[in-house]
């Protein structure tokens, strides 16, 4: 089977006032896959997610998504969902008016998905709750929710289940083999060895801001 790449990287550098954060990077990296990346703090996994997706443009070399070059043609890839850090939902809000107000900026998808997507990750749509009263595990739950609502083509998600309970994993997992069955390609962050192992195609080991291993997985479900 001939395997085409779908996010492309190429000799990918960063550095931030003179200090190198991303050295040399060369990933190619296809759809129907999910891609596990480790490293100690500070290794540069948060910095390398920016730069996929478009949050930072690279001091050398080069992103491509969908054979399209990030800061060139577009700034950010076409079809993507992201989480990385404290996504910026309002406090006053439930969680269903956070989502659907960010929906609304693509207009792609409607209220019934965007409460399945809540129920599937655990949350109940209905909930009147305001997101300054939800815990930390619904609050990554909800970052979560959003970053898949879309069912992107590009899924990134630096550390997503550090706050989950173990339902809240088992819920993670199965809403990521799916998108993997439906063909996105998906890149997680995660200091979760075995989490990453069940759920990875692939992992990439990354020190001092470079990739200083990888090694083929199974892959859940292949
Ligand atoms: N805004 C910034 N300006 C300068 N350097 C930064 C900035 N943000 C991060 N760094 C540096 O970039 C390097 C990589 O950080 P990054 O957040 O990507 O690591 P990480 O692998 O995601 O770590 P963690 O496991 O703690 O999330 C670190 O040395 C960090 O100090």
């Amino acid at each position: 089977m001939i395997e085409t790449a779908y996010l492309k990287t190429d000799h990918l550098s960063k550095e931030i006032k003179r200090q190198p954060i991303l050295k040399d990077i060369n990933l190619t990296l296809r759809k129907g896959a999910i891609y596990g990346f480790r490293g100690k703090n500070g290794s540069g996994k948060t910095m390398l997610f920016r730069a996929l997706c478009g949050l930072i443009l690279p001091t050398t070399g080069t992103v491509e998504v969908g054979g399209v070059r990030l800061g060139k043609e577009i700034s950010f890839p076409p079809s993507v969902g992201v989480l990385i850090e404290n996504p910026g939902f309002l406090n006053g809000y439930t969680g269903f008016k956070n989502l659907k107000m960010l929906a609304g900026l693509n207009n792609l998808i409607n209220d019934d998905r965007i409460k399945e997507s809540i129920r599937l990750i655990g949350l109940d749509p209905e909930d009147k709750r305001k997101y300054r009263k939800y815990s930390l595990g619904m609050k990554q739950r909800l970052g979560i929710a959003q970053a898949i609502m879309e069912e992107p083509d590009l899924l990134i998600l630096d550390e997503p289940t550090n706050a989950l309970d173990s339902d809240g994993v088992e819920e993670f997992k199965a809403v990521l083999l799916d998108l993997k069955a439906k063909d996105k390609c998906i890149l997680i962050a995660s200091h979760d060895k075995e989490e990453l192992d069940y759920l990875s195609d692939e992992i990439f080991m990354m020190e001092n801001g470079e990739i200083t291993d990888k090694y083929h997985l199974q892959g859940v479900g292949q």
